[in-house]
């Protein structure tokens, strides 16, 4: 059988390299098209959503796009899908002292892969969510925000496990898995 061939829209390098190393073997040809796709405000399915339909009439082709969110507790969820631009303008330890005041720490990380089969179709939804707590940061700084979320039952940061550590029990891990399982059944 020959492998499936799925064009990954993202101007983000780390999350192509993530997604590749968690596909591993399996029957999947992942061809990147490095696009910043404009990012609507709403909720994280809202958003994940357009940035599909946007991806797939800018490529007129079938495509994938995922959309990352980093959703705190005492703030219902917040920053959710903008923590880009959080972590922009307040930086890590900005992050923690955010939550000062508040009676929690607890977190959330959700990816959420958006498959189209093209231009004028409604793309198909995969989420993965890790649970974890905000700290203060620990570990490499190589990617976002992983200094300063620690998994929940690891003790550890993202930024404190190995790539093969977290690509194992990533929120994107999940949904990837997720996303293959579908594309196995529905597009063989
Ligand atoms: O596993 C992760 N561990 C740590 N940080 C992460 C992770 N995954 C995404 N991130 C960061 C990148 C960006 O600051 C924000 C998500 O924003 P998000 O719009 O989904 O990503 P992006 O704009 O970099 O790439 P894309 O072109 O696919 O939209 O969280
Ligand atoms: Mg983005």
């Amino acid at each position: 059988m020959s492998p499936h061939k799925l064009t990954f829209v993202t101007g983000n390098r780390m999350k192509l390299q993530e997604v590749r190393a968690i596909l591993g073997n399996a029957d999947i040809d992942l061809v990147s098209k490095e696009l910043d796709v404009p990012e609507i405000q709403g909720t994280t399915e809202e958003v994940a959503r357009e940035k599909c339909r946007r991806a797939a009439e800018l490529l007129q082709g079938p495509c994938i796009t995922e959309d990352t969110a980093l959703c705190f507790e005492a703030l219902n969820g917040l920053p959710g899908p903008y923590i880009k631009f959080f972590i922009k303008e307040l930086g890590l330890d900005g992050l923690n002292t955010l939550l000062q005041g508040f009676p929690t720490n607890n977190a959330w990380a959700l990816c959420t892969f958006a498959y189209s089969d093209g231009p004028g179709t409604e793309p198909i939804i995969f989420e993965g969510r890790v649970n974890g707590r905000i700290v203060p940061p620990r570990g490499a700084e190589k990617f976002g925000w992983n200094p300063i979320f620690e998994v929940e039952g690891t003790g550890k940061t993202f930024a404190e496990m190995t790539e093969e550590e977290k690509n194992s029990c990533s929120h994107r891990y999940r949904a990837v898995n997720m996303l293959t399982a579908f594309l196995r059944k529905h597009k063989p």
